[in-house]
C-alpha cells in the first residue's frame, strides 16, 4: 500500500525551536514502517509559524491527493487548516498540548488538554509554593484560552491570579514585566509563552535575581527542547507537566531515546511534544496499515476507544472526542537540563477538553475587541451582564489594576466613576466601557502656590521649594525647562518674593539680541562708542536692574566669545560700559534660563563655558513639561478662562467633557503658552456662538491628535531605525550626526532614549 503523509511544521519562524523536533519525531515514526511492505512518502512543508501559510500549504498538498497530515503546532495554525481538512476529506494528527474546546471530526488529538496538564501543575504549585499566580503568555489562542480555564480553576479553589500579561510572538524584552512580577510578588509564575520568547524570559528571570526556590516558573510548554536552547542553568528549578519526560528511567524509554537520537542526532533532546508526535503518527499509520484505507472516518473509527501500552503508561483514545486518557507527571528541571519527576498521577487522567461554564462562550466579538485594544491607546473594558470583566485592553489593565475574570463590585464601580470619565456602549451580552482618567478636581486638591505659579504636580512642587530658598537668598539661579513652560513666571515669582521685590525686574532675551549689540545692551555704552550709538550714551540692563533682578532668558544661545565678558561681570560684580574705562559696581541678582541642555553642550559641543555654567547654576529649578504634569492642565484651563472673561468682559466659563479629554491627552509641545493660545482661540469662537467650549472650537492639530496617535508611534519607530542605521554605517558619533543633520548632543540624547550604542 502506498501512503502519502503531509508534514506541516514550522522549520523556520518563532516556534521552529519546538517544531523541528516534532518534524524529526514524525520522520522517525515513519522510518519504522519503511522496512515493511508499505511505501510511505512524506511531503514536508515549512509553515513558518504562520496560519495563512499553514492553510495554503495544506491546500496545495490536499489538492495533490494527500489525505493524512501531521503537525500544526500552534492552535492558530491548526484552526487555519480545519476548512481544508473538511473540503478535501483529510485527517490531521494534531500532536501538541492545547487549550481544548475543540472536537473536529477530521482531527486526532494526541497532546494533553488543560485538565490533564495545567490543573495538576497549578495544584502542585499551590501546595508547595502558594496560591498567588502570575500568568504570562504569548498573545494568541492557546495562552488566552488556557488562562480562561486557569481563572475558572483558581476561582473554584479560592486561589488568585495577581497578574496577567500577554506579549506578541517573538517578544524578547521582559524587563518591565519582571518589574511588575517583583512588585506583585506572586507565589508562582504560570507561563504559556511559546517559541523564541521562552528563552529570554527564563534567562532574564535569573538575571534579575529571582529565586526558583521562592517563586518558580510553572509552564505546560517549556520542555526539554526549550531548556536545551536556553541552557540548563536558566531552566534549573522550574517546572513543567507532561505524560512523557526524556528522563523516564525504564529500559524501554532509554532504548527509545538512544534509537531516536541515533536517527535525529546525538544532541537532540526528546520532549513530550515530540513523543506525542511520534505516538500520533505511529497510531495512525498502524490503523491505516491494518484497515488498508486512508479514509479519515474509517481511521477515526478504528482508533476510537483503543487502549495502548506506551512508554509513559496506558493510553486510551476517547471514543467521543478523540483525545487521549493518559497518566501525567510533574517534573522539575535539574542542573543537567532534564526533568526530575516530583509527582506522578500513575493512573490515567481522562481528558476533559470542554470546560463547563466557559467564559469564552459569553465573550461576544472578543477578537474584534482584542485587535482594537492592541492598536488603540484607549482604555477599553468589557463587562458581562453578570458583572464579570471579560476583556481589558492593555491600557485599561494598566489604569484600573483589575483582572480579567474578576467581578466588578459596587465599590469598584463607584471608584471607577470617581476616577474616570466613562463612555458606556451597551451590548446584548456584555457592556463595553471606554475609560478616560479624570483629573483630580480643583476643589478636591488645592494647588501648591508659588507667586502666580500654581501646580498640583509633586515633582514641580519640589522644584518650586528650591524657588522658595532662592527667594530668601541672593544666589544666582538657573531655570531649566522647555519653551513655554513658564520659566519667566517662576523668575518673576522669585523676584517678587525676595527682599529685592521693590527693585526692578529686568528681563533680557539674550537669544533674540543681535550678536554685536549684546554687550552694549547688557552693559551700556558711552557717547560715540560705536557708529549709531545714541548721543550721551546709554545705561545697560545690568545697571537698569540695580538693586533688583536681571532675568537672562535663553542664556544657552549666548555666543561663546561673549560669555567670558558676562562671567567677568558676575564674578567682579562690576561692569564697564562699551567704550568706557570706568568700572561701575552692580548689585543685581541674576536669574538665567534656558531650554537647552547646557551640561550636554559643555560636554559634547563645547559651545557653553563650564565656568559660567557653574557660576549661574548655584540653585537650579527644572520645570517639567506640561505633558509630564497633565494634572495641571485642568486648573490652568479654568484660570485662563477666568482671565479671558475678565479681559473680554464675558465668554464661556466651561469646557465640555469630550473637549477637556482631548485637551488632557494632547502633549502640548509648546507647553503652557500653546495651551493658553489654543484656549483663547476656542474661547473667542465659542463666545461668538454663545456656547461652552467644545471639540470643534479647538485647533485642528489638537482635534486630529487622537487619530494620529498610532502614526506617531510608528514615527518614533522610524526615527529609531534611522538613527540605528546611521550609527551602524559610520565610525564616529560626529559622522553619524552629520549624516543625520543633527547636533552631536542631540544624537547622544536620542541614542540614550532609544538605547542605541555605537
Ligand atoms: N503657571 C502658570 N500659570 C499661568 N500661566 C502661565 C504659567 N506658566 C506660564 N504661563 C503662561 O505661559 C506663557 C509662557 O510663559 P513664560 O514666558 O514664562 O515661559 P518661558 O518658559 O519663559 O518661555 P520661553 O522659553 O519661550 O521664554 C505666558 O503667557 C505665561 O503667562
Amino acid at each position: 500500500m502506498e501512503i502519502k503523509v503531509g508534514l506541516l511544521f514550522s522549520l523556520t519562524g518563532t516556534t521552529s525551536i519546538t517544531e523541528i523536533g516534532q518534524w524529526k519525531a514524525t520522520k522517525y515514526a515513519i522510518s519504522k514502517y519503511e522496512t515493511q511492505v508499505h511505501s510511505i512518502t512524506t511531503f514536508t512543508r515549512d509553515i513558518r509559524s504562520d496560519p495563512a501559510q499553514a492553510a495554503k500549504e495544506a491546500e496545495d498538498l490536499a489538492k495533490a491527493g494527500i489525505k493524512i497530515f501531521v503537525g500544526c503546532y500552534t492552535s492558530a495554525c491548526r484552526k487555519a487548516v480545519l476548512p481544508v481538512l473538511e473540503k478535501y476529506d483529510c485527517l490531521l494528527v494534531y500532536p501538541a498540548l492545547y487549550e481544548g474546546q475543540e472536537c473536529h471530526p477530521n482531527v486526532f488529538y494526541t497532546g494533553e488538554v488543560p485538565n490533564q496538564q495545567v490543573h495538576t501543575l497549578l495544584e502542585y504549585g499551590a501546595q508547595h509554593y502558594g496560591k498567588r499566580v502570575y500568568a504570562i503568555g504569548t498573545d494568541y489562542v492557546y495562552p488566552r484560552e488556557t488562562n480562561q480555564q486557569v481563572k475558572l480553576f483558581l476561582k473554584g479553589k479560592e486561589h488568585s491570579l495577581v497578574g496577567e500579561r500577554y506579549v506578541p510572538f517573538g517578544f524578547t524584552s521582559f524587563y518591565e514585566i519582571f518589574q511588575e512580577i517583583v512588585e506583585k510578588k506572586p507565589d508562582i509564575i504560570f507561563s504559556t509563552l511559546v517559541g523564541k520568547s521562552v528563552i529570554p524570559f527564563y534567562q532574564m528571570y535569573k538575571q534579575v535575581g529571582l529565586d526558583f526556590n521562592e517563586m518558580p516558573i510553572f509552564s505546560p510548554i517549556t520542555k526539554e527542547t526549550e531548556v536545551d536552547v536556553m541552557g540548563a542553568e536558566f531552566g534549573e528549578g522550574h517546572y513543567s507537566s507532561a505524560s512523557y519526560f526524556q528522563s523516564i528511567p525504564s529500559i524501554e524509554n532509554r532504548q527509545f531515546v538512544e534509537n531516536f537520537q541515533q536517527f535525529a542526532g546525538r544532541k537532540q533532546p526528546v520532549s513530550s511534544v515530540m513523543f506525542n508526535t511520534y505516538l500520533g503518527t505511529q497510531l495512525v499509520l498502524d490503523s491505516i496499515v491494518r484497515i488498508e484505507t486512508e479514509e479519515f472516518r474509517e481511521i477515526i473509527y478504528h482508533l476510537s476507544g483503543r487502549k495502548y501500552n506506551t512508554l509513559c503508561g496506558t493510553i486510551v483514545t476517547d471514543p467521543n472526542h478523540r483525545h487521549l486518557s493518559r497518566p501525567v507527571k510533574i517534573g522539575r528541571v535539574t542542573h543537567e537540563g532534564q526533568f526530575e519527576t516530583v509527582w506522578d498521577s500513575e493512573k490515567e487522567i481522562s481528558p476533559q477538553p470542554f470546560k463547563l461554564n466557559t467564559i469564552s462562550e459569553r465573550s461576544y466579538h472578543k477578537m474584534v475587541l482584542r485587535n482594537w485594544g492592541k492598536v488603540s491607546e484607549e482604555a477599553v473594558l468589557a463587562v458581562s451582564s453578570e458583572g464579570e470583566i471579560v476583556y481589558q485592553s492593555h491600557q485599561a489593565a494598566k489604569m484600573t489594576n483589575w483582572m480579567e475574570g474578576s467581578f466588578v463590585t459596587k465599590e469598584m464601580l463607584e471608584k471607577m466613576k470617581r476616577s474616570f470619565y466613562i463612555h458606556q456602549y451597551p451590548g446584548k451580552e456584555q457592556n463595553l466601557f471606554v475609560l478616560k482618567p479624570k483629573l483630580p478636581s480643583i476643589s478636591s486638591k488645592s494647588p501648591y502656590v508659588f507667586g502666580h505659579v500654581k501646580t498640583v504636580n509633586e515633582e514641580y512642587q519640589s522644584e518650586l521649594e528650591v524657588g522658595k530658598i532662592a527667594a530668601e537668598s541672593s544666589a544666582n539661579v538657573l531655570i531649566l525647562g522647555e519653551t513655554g513652560t513658564g520659566k519667566e513666571m517662576v523668575a518673576q515669582a522669585i523676584h517678587n518674593m525676595s527682599e529685592r521685590k521693590n527693585g526692578p525686574f529686568i528681563s533680557v532675551n539674550t537669544g533674540l539680541l543681535p550678536k554685536d549689540l549684546i554687550t552694549s545692551e547688557l552693559f551700556g555704552y558711552v557717547d560715540g562708542a560705536f557708529t549709531g550709538a545714541r548721543k550721551g550714551g546709554s545705561t545697560g540692563k545690568f545697571e537698569a536692574a540695580q538693586n533688583g533682578t536681571i532675568f537672562l532668558d535663553e542664556i544657552g544661545d549666548m555666543p561663546f566669545e561673549l560669555q567670558v565678558t558676562l562671567l567677568r561681570a558676575i564674578e567682579d560684580k562690576k561692569i564697564v560700559r562699551v567704550g568706557d574705562t570706568v568700572e561701575r559696581p552692580i548689585n543685581t541678582r541674576i536669574i538665567a534660563a534656558t531650554n537647552r541642555d547646557l551640561e550636554e553642550e559643555i560636554a559634547y559641543e563645547n559651545s557653553f563655558r563650564s565656568d559660567l555654567y557653574y557660576r549661574l547654576n548655584v540653585l537650579s529649578i527644572t520645570i517639567p513639561p506640561l505633558r509630564e504634569r497633565s494634572e495641571d492642565i485642568e486648573h490652568l484651563c479654568f484660570e485662563f478662562l477666568k482671565d479671558f472673561q475678565k479681559a473680554y468682559n464675558y465668554g464661556p466659563g466651561f469646557i465640555k467633557d469630550e473637549a477637556l479629554q482631548l485637551i488632557l491627552s494632547y502633549p502640548w509641545p509648546g507647553n503652557i503658552r500653546e495651551l493658553r493660545n489654543a484656549l483663547e482661540r476656542a474661547f473667542l469662537i465659542a463666545r461668538n456662538e454663545g456656547a461652552s467650549i467644545d471639540m470643534k472650537h479647538l485647533p485642528k492639530k489638537v482635534r486630529s491628535f487622537s487619530e494620529s496617535k498610532v502614526n506617531k508611534l510608528s514615527l518614533k519607530e522610524v526615527e529609531k531605525r534611522t538613527i540605528e542605521k546611521a550609527v551602524n554605517q559610520t565610525c564616529s558619533a560626529a559622522e553619524a550626526a552629520s549624516i543625520l543633520g543633527i547636533a552631536r548632543s542631540t544624537l547622544y540624547r536620542k541614542m540614550k532614549e532609544y538605547s542605541i550604542s555605537m
